[in-house]
């Protein structure tokens, strides 16, 4: 039997939730939540769609009682606030810290082989704090946020060039924020360069507008996305769980790659069984060297903040 835990069942956790079981990814999908009653009242809800939609994947809820997900194969972190507008991701660090370490702590209390998924903001320090505290090796402790922005920015090059974005490839690197690096040059069209379609000052105004995609969302709805986030998280689930070896970027540590130590940061990997099989590195030039390397100090600033928030 396949089973995931979904910690949080807000706007995210919830769609993540729907996803699993809709698209019958997960067998058993356990939604928790602090909050009196919602984890059960939404996963309840899902599995009463089921006859409706047809599915047969179950959707249990549980207010905090982890023996509920025990022996997960995945946990997906959605637990803790999200921005309002005006606010950084980075704004979210004190709170969201404590939350993400003490869930880290619970999950893998009853399910020590589990992969786990962060979701949590800011994204990378948040997948660094799980790792830290689930003392799990790298490739089991994976933030989702590559996923997320990518779709954003074939959503917008599809819009632009008026085609499906099924055919739309393209990976990223860095940092969840509005340092990461979307990468023109490994941006394909069904197989065509993007940089052939689409003129340059084009291409840089998408690559703008999907890097303030997520403060873009914040603005006109006052809370973060979560049809995207939750797909998207749901979607390196099925990676694992179906050991599909696909190529998605994935936030992980770095251990070397990119000339990069100890940093956490997103890059395209191979996802399968084991979680991360590897991490793929590309063959950067000089411009995205440097643009990686801005991201990678932003993220170590912000580690920085997490480590001190340990020592207080
Ligand atoms: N990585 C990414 O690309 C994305 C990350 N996010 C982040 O995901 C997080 C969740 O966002 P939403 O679902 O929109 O927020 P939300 O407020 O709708 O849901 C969060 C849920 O976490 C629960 N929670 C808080 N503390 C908890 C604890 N100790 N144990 C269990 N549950 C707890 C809350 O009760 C709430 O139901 C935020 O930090 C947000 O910034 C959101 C979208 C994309
Ligand atoms: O923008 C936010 O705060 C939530 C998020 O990470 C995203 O949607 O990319």
């Amino acid at each position: 039997m396949t089973k995931v835990t979904v910690v949080g069942a807000g706007n995210v956790g919830a769609t993540c939730a729907d996803v699993l079981a809709y698209r019958e990814i997960a067998q058993e999908i356990v939604l928790l939540d602090i909050k009196e009653g919602v984890a059960e009242g939404k996963a309840l809800d899902i599995w009463q769609k089921a006859p409706i939609n047809q599915y047969d994947s179950r959707t249990v809820g549980s207010t905090n009682d982890y023996s509920k997900t025990a022996n997960s194969d995945v946990i997906v972190i959605t637990s803790g606030l999200p921005r309002k507008p005006g606010m950084t991701r980075d704004d979210l660090i004190q709170t969201n810290a404590g939350i993400v370490k003490i869930v880290t702590e619970s999950v893998v209390k009853h399910s020590p082989n589990a992969i786990i998924i962060v979701v949590s903001n800011p994204l990378d320090v948040m997948t660094y704090q799980a790792h830290i505290t689930s003392k799990l090796p790298r490739n089991k402790v994976i933030g989702m946020a590559g996923i997320l922005d990518t779709a954003r920015y074939r959503a917008f090059i599809a819009e632009e060039l008026n085609i499906s974005p099924k055919e739309i490839q393209a990976i990223l690197l860095g940092g969840h924020g509005d340092t990461m690096v979307p990468l023109p040059r490994y941006t394909t069209v069904a197989g065509i360069p993007v940089t052939e379609l689409i003129e340059k000052s084009k291409l840089d105004a998408i690559i703008e507008r999907t890097k303030s995609g997520g403060g873009e969302l914040v603005k006109l709805m006052g809370t973060s996305a979560w049809y995207a986030p939750g797909a998207a998280a749901a979607q390196m689930v099925e990676a694992i769980l179906k050991n599909q070896r696909r190529v998605f970027p994935v936030c992980i540590k770095l251990e070397g790659e990119y000339g990069i130590d100890d940093c956490y940061l997103g890059v395209p990997v191979i996802l399968g069984k084991n979680g991360v099989e590897k991490v793929l590195e590309l063959d950067l030039n000089a411009d995205e060297k440097a643009l990686l390397e801005v991201s990678r100090g932003h993220v170590k600033e912000v580690m920085a903040v997490l480590d001190n928030l340990a020592k207080a």
